[in-house]
């Protein structure tokens, strides 16, 4: 078997608050497979947030292992997280982050350009994404001038543009209404799926959940 995209072992987090510590993350044990989609469930509070920003080697203070793609980067310095961030993973967030003063094909650019493609080449990628996601009309809106649903659209095309072996989602499409939300969320794993990227994908919804390869579940600081 192919050595999985991601395997956490072991990992631990704790918060000093007033005096106080609490134990958001325990020990958690996960590994998600080339082109997995992983859902990882858990109440507000549970810690799903603190486990994605831990892997997505945004915060530090953890303790444990992470090894993303075959590479140990629980103790990388900073170079070495971004560059892990920037060649192998993509984001997407409840809220999209999208820059306010380029427009969707750029959005989807940038992000290419930094991993030294052209700009002919990023643009045609940018284009196939959006465009796979229903946006081939709105390439040139920028963020206000989109749908939140097609901000969200935007955003999954701009972390999938380098085709990254692992997309951390940390509820992303809780910001829209069900009905879009479902559509979005439809999108989303279709492409996904056809990139061949795995994923773990935040979410306290179980119906949603459900739609994904594999639910974990997030409870009291362990996987279930
Ligand atoms: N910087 C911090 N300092 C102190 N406590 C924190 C910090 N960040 C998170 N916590 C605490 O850790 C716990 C887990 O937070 P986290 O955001 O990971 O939960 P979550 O499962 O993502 O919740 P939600 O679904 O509401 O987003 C919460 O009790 C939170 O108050």
């Amino acid at each position: 078997m192919s050595e999985p995209v991601l395997s956490v072992a072991g990992l631990t987090r704790a918060f000093s608050q007033g005096g106080e510590t609490i134990e958001v993350l325990r020990g958690v044990d996960l590994h998600v497979g080339a082109g997995e989609i992983v859902a990882l469930l858990g109440p507000s509070g549970s810690g799903k947030s603190t486990l994605l920003q831990a892997v997505g080697l945004l915060e530090g203070g953890f303790g444990g292992s992470i090894r993303i793609a075959g590479e140990q980067v629980a103790k990388l310095d900073s170079d070495g997280r971004t560059r892990v961030r920037r060649d192998s993973l993509g984001f997407v967030y409840q809220f999209h982050h999208l820059l306010p003063d380029f427009n969707a094909t750029e959005n989807v650019v940038l992000p290419q350009l930094i991993r030294d493609r052209t700009h002919a080449e990023a643009n045609a990628r940018a284009t196939a994404l959006l465009s796979a996601l229903g946006l081939g009309h709105r390439l040139t809106h920028r963020p206000s001038q989109l749908s939140g649903g097609e901000q969200q659209r935007v955003a999954v095309a701009r972390a999938l543009a380098n085709q990254p072996a692992l997309v951390l989602a940390d509820e992303p499409t809780g910001n829209l209404d069900e009905a879009t939300a479902d559509v979005v969320l439809a999108e989303f794993l279709r492409l996904v799926r056809g990139e061949g990227s795995a994923a773990l994908v935040a979410t306290h919804n179980e119906r949603m959940a459900l739609k994904m390869d594999r639910v974990v579940r997030l409870h009291e600081g362990r996987l279930a």
